[in-house]
């Protein structure tokens, strides 16, 4: 289509090319940032709710706390334009991104997106933007005569994870995504209509409008639910009477490619490329459905489930937005994870200039949503794209500017000029020359320094023990696996912490060599564990066997847990002659020692499954032997014994006194019979048998070894006054040594049953740190799958060291994201609960925090691309849906709802109903006021408060047993015994308790 109007005045747009037109070079801007509050719609006015901030300049919002709030609650946030409810979309378009709406006219790819909570606004801010742009652009068109244009429109939409031809209904319920090599993400056989002038563009969006779906909610009559993308793709070439040669496209898609002649030269910008334009769309008008809460829209059935892709897509894109907020240097990021952000993946942070218009609702009772609107927003205001002009010229017109170029270059080559363009890519070529050169060497000597490792291991000196500092800052996890928990320790940890901070495991060429080393080393503390634990029951041993009550059951138990060990030990020694053969892997590449090695992690996966059943089996044991200890009333007949075993017990009571998790103290103690030669001895002597020790009389003991006379703290004479012997006691003093006896022994059971739980939680972290691992080794391997080049990857982050501020951030960030994600995903809110009360930003807690967050993205991924796909089975296990998940969910509210009436008394319960707004009278009201318990993942009081209840519902809190029951619920191996890698199934982790 052509238009001319040469009488239109010009329009007043942004001319200034992000990049020199012709040239490969892009230039780097921010995404603009806007936001527009509106005014207090009918709802919210009847409500008698109130406005709760304040635009006081153009670019300030401001909270406004109500009177019982205290001021420290109210909050600033700047952007590039902020809009009140006094102003109009006009206004919007004009003051805030006009510029982006019209650089694709500048051969600049654009996209405006709106972003907000349900009715807040988005459609009505998207369609006066779409209208304006719409009449602007062709305004353009009639002013610039010398070019004609084609302007051709499409319009999709994502429903429910779907995605849906909005000018063409026939062309199917779900559109595939395919991956271009040139054009990134496309469309199939996504409609495309060429406009023939302003009214038909207008008629053809109206038309995507009116296919979208929507639906009524609590909040919105006419609520969105879809994310609706509307593309213009504009192309304008120069007249055959214009000199100029080129042809400008824009594409929001994918950036059409510069050429470079095979010599270097970048003066040739232009290849005659066959462009098709028709998948090369201009600018994107976005608008997103709102992020909701069920609990305020009063969901249910088909619109909970829209509500639920809805949240599942928005937190792809919020999470994509925080990593390219950091820099795109952050690592992975996840645009796939979503269909959203994978066909918007160049708007965001690639080659497009972005617009946001983030919308907001001034009421109170949205303040939380406004809030998280606003953090998104701040976080699009750190993103930076990389927008350039796309141009594409015809055959003919090449070759005319390309005999141009020649005549130019020939007339360069008579006339040398020493500044000209070839002698600076020159000496461009040998600077590159030269840091390629260094890389080479650095690559170099990293392998000798490999080569030299592995040859000291092959030796049997220590292996991979670096001196350098490259190496050592992989990935090391010791910090916080050390079993010792004292301040050096502790400033190991953190320093450690620091190396590995957020780094990927994109670092350097040595980073599967120096991931093999850990998952070496977590083993090998596995297996000190296992040692361990068979150290303390053989301590166990002794202390019980010196008690004996000829009590049969308390041997056999102590037989069991021996074998339970020595079968922990057996299947150590097994994991360590499968290493030995994976290190030495001198001659393989990397590829090949990564998947050996994560053979060798499936193939162990059941190893640790059985050590965390042993040592399930030895709590059990344990448990048993406390129950098995003799009771009062049974020791009546072993009282001589018992006292003479008393007196000897001060020097047994090291687990009493001590920490008994320390095995350090738990051994080492003074008093510990273990603790000197002698002592041992000395325990030896006392751990004779029953007969033996029936035999024994208090007056054959040395006389080293009889206790000095002391006064009864409870009154009672142990002894008398010259010493007799404790036979002479009274029946109620020997009653009473029998109980001191036999509290002694109980408190040294419990001691070791406390290591043993100690003995888990450290492997069930190593367990949490090998997932990590092994997510890292399998993402590694993806990478050199996909031909990265670790050492000139310009996306290799720096390894950055991290302040405990800097964590702390961190981790609050983190949390509020595995929070959201919960939510999305619809993961047990006993899990929720647990891991929200279990880690508290502790520096230890940063490797579950990572780990957390990965199998929630996995999740979440999961989810989404399940769609609306019935779930499928693999082997005996069903893969679990949304519809399962929110079932189990169902479930698990139904089982709290039950405990309410035996976990709290009916005052509690009113006094929670009268809190959480559920009327007291009413049939349901249990089930009501467990169905608002985690709903609200932005409100950081009702997630601690939710955790709270949860935790007293299931006994959490109970007997300081928090960090046990946390450990036990949240990091249970699968049963089924799969390979660990394979039963890491982080939906029936999550999802089932
Ligand atoms: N700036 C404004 N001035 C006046 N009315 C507005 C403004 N913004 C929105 N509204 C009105 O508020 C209601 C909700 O707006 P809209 O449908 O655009 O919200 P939305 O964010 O797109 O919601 P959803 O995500 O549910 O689709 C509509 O009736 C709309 O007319």
């Amino acid at each position: 289509m052509t238009v001319k109007n040469p009488s239109t005045p010009a329009l007043k747009i942004d001319r200034t090319p992000v990049s020199t037109p012709g040239g490969p070079r892009a230039k780097e801007e921010k995404i603009v940032v806007t936001v527009r509050l509106r005014p207090l719609n009918k709802r919210e006015q009847s409500a008698k709710d109130h406005v709760a901030w304040d635009c006081i300049d153009d670019h300030t919002i401001v909270y406004k706390p109500q009177p019982p709030e205290r001021a420290a609650q109210s909050a600033s946030f700047t952007f590039d334009k902020v809009f009140g409810p006094a102003n109009l979309t006009e206004t919007v378009y004009e003051e805030g991104v006009k510029n982006v709406a019209l650089s694709a006219l500048m051969g600049i790819n654009a996209t405006i997106f709106a972003y907000g909570q349900t009715s807040s606004g988005k459609t009505y801010t998207m369609r006066g933007i779409t209208e304006k742009a719409v009449n602007d652009i062709y305004k353009h068109i009639m002013n610039t005569p010398e070019r004609d244009f084609r302007i051709r429109i499409s319009g999709l939409e994502i429903y429910n994870e779907n995605v849906r031809d909005l000018l063409n209904s026939e062309s199917g319920r779900n559109l595939k995504l395919l991956d271009d090599p040139e054009k990134g993400t496309v469309v199939e056989k996504l409609a495309e209509e060429t406009a023939n002038d302003d009214q038909h563009l207008r008629h053809l969006i109206s038309i995507c409008e009116a296919q979208r779906q929507v639906g009524e909610t609590a909040l919105n009559d006419t609520s969105s639910r879809s994310h609706q993308i509307i593309r213009l793709t504009v192309e304008s070439t120069l007249r055959e009477n214009s000199d100029c040669v080129r042809s400008f496209v824009a594409s929001l898609v994918k950036g059409l490619p510069f050429y470079t002649f095979p010599n270097g030269l970048r003066s040739y910008r232009f290849m005659p490329i066959t462009v098709d334009v028709n998948k090369h769309p201009l600018q994107n008008f976005v608008d997103l459905a709102g992020s909701e809460r069920a609990s305020q829209t009063n969901a249910d059935g088909a619109r909970l489930r829209e509500g639920c892709h809805i949240n599942l897509s928005l937190m792809t894109l919020t999470t994509v937005i925080r990593k390219l907020s950091v820099g795109k240097r952050s690592g992975h990021i996840p645009y796939r994870d979503s269909k959203l952000t994978r066909i918007l993946q160049h708007s965001l942070g690639g080659n497009a200039r972005t617009a946001i218009i983030c919308t907001l609702s001034p009421a109170s009772a949205h303040v939380e949503q406004s809030r998280n609107t606003l953090f998104f927003a701040t976080r699009a205001k750190e993103v930076t794209n990389n927008a350039q002009v796309n141009m594409v010229v015809s055959d003919k017109q090449l070759v005319k500017h390309l005999q141009k170029e020649v005549a130019r270059l020939e007339a360069e080559l008579r006339t040398p000029d020493p500044s000209n363009e070839k002698d600076f890519k020159i000496r461009q070529m040998e600077r590159e020359m030269e840091e390629l050169r260094r890389q080479r060497d650095l690559a170099q000597s990293q392998v000798d320094e490999l080569r030299q490792k592995l040859q000291y291991e092959q030796q049997g000196l220590k292996p991979f023990e670096s001196p350098n500092p490259v190496v050592k800052k992989c990935l090391s996890f010791s910090g916080t696996l050390s079993p010792k928990r004292d301040g050096k320790e502790s400033n190991r940890g953190d320093r450690t912490r620091n190396t590995m901070g957020r780094q990927t495991m994109r670092q350097s060429s040595t980073a599967p060599f120096t991931l093999m080393h850990e998952i070496r080393k977590l083993e090998h503390l596995q297996e000190q564990l296992g040692e361990e634990a068979n150290r303390a029951l053989e301590v166990l041993q002794k202390e019980v066997a010196c008690h004996r009550q000829g009590n049969q059951d308390a041997a056999e138990t102590i037989a069991k847990l021996q074998a339970e060990i020595r079968e922990m030990c057996a299947v150590r020694t097994a994991t360590k002659e499968v290493e030995v053969d994976s290190v030495v892997a001198v001659n393989k590449s990397v590829s090949a020692n990564l998947k050996d090695e994560i053979t060798r992690l499936h193939s162990q996966g059941s190893n640790i499954a059985n050590l965390e059943e042993q040592l399930e089996n030895v709590q059990k044991s344990i448990d048993k032997l406390v129950m098995s200890l003799p009771s009062n009333t049974q020791q009546s007949n072993g009282e001589a014994v018992l006292m003479a075993n008393q007196s000897k017990k001060k020097k047994l009571l090291p687990l009493a006194s001590s920490n008994g998790a320390n095995l350090q103290n738990f051994i080492k103690s003074p008093c510990s019979p273990l603790s000197s030669s002698r002592q041992v001895l000395e325990s030896e002597t006392e751990n004779r048998d029953p007969e033996y020790d029936d035999a024994v009389s208090i007056e054959s003991l040395p006389v080293s070894d009889k206790e000095t006379p002391k006064k009864s703290e409870e009154g009672g004479d142990v002894t008398s006054k010259e010493g007799t012997p404790y036979r002479r006691s009274s029946s109620v003093n020997m009653r009473k040594m029998q109980k001191m006896f036999q509290n002694a022994a109980e408190e040294n059971v419990r001691s070791i049953r406390t290591y043993v739980t100690e003995l888990k939680e450290r492997v069930a972290k190593l367990q949490y740190q090998k997932q990590l691992l092994v997510c890292q080794v399998l993402e590694l391997e993806a990478n050199e799958a996909a031909g990265y080049n670790l050492e000139n990857d310009d996306n290799i982050p720096e390894i950055q060291e991290e302040s405990p501020v800097s964590w702390h951030l961190i981790f609050r960030e983190q949390r509020q994201q595995i929070i959201e994600l919960w939510d999305v995903c619809f993961v047990s809110i006993i899990h929720r609960t647990q891991f929200y009360l279990l880690f508290k930003g502790d520096p230890a807690d940063q490797i579950y925090m990572e780990v957390e967050l990965r199998r929630l993205t996995w999740l979440q991924q999961h989810l989404a691309e399940l769609g609306n796909a019935s779930p499928a089975h693999v082997g005996d296990e069903p893969t679990i849906s949304l519809s399962s998940s929110i079932r189990a969910l169902k479930r698990e509210r139904e089982f709290l709802a039950k405990r309410l009436t035996s976990r709290l008394t009916v005052e509690e319960r009113d006094a929670l109903y009268i809190k959480w707004d559920v009327p007291l009278e009413g049939k349901q009201r249990k089930m009501q006021f467990i169905n608002k318990l985690w709903t609200n993942p932005h409100c950081a009081k009702h997630v601690q408060e939710s955790a709270e209840i949860v935790a007293k519902l299931v006994g959490f809190c109970e007997g300081g047993n928090l960090s046990k029951e946390m450990f036990e619920l949240n990091f249970v191996l699968p049963s089924d015994k799969r390979p660990w890698i394979m039963g890491w199934n982080p939906i029936s982790n999550l999802l089932h308790l």
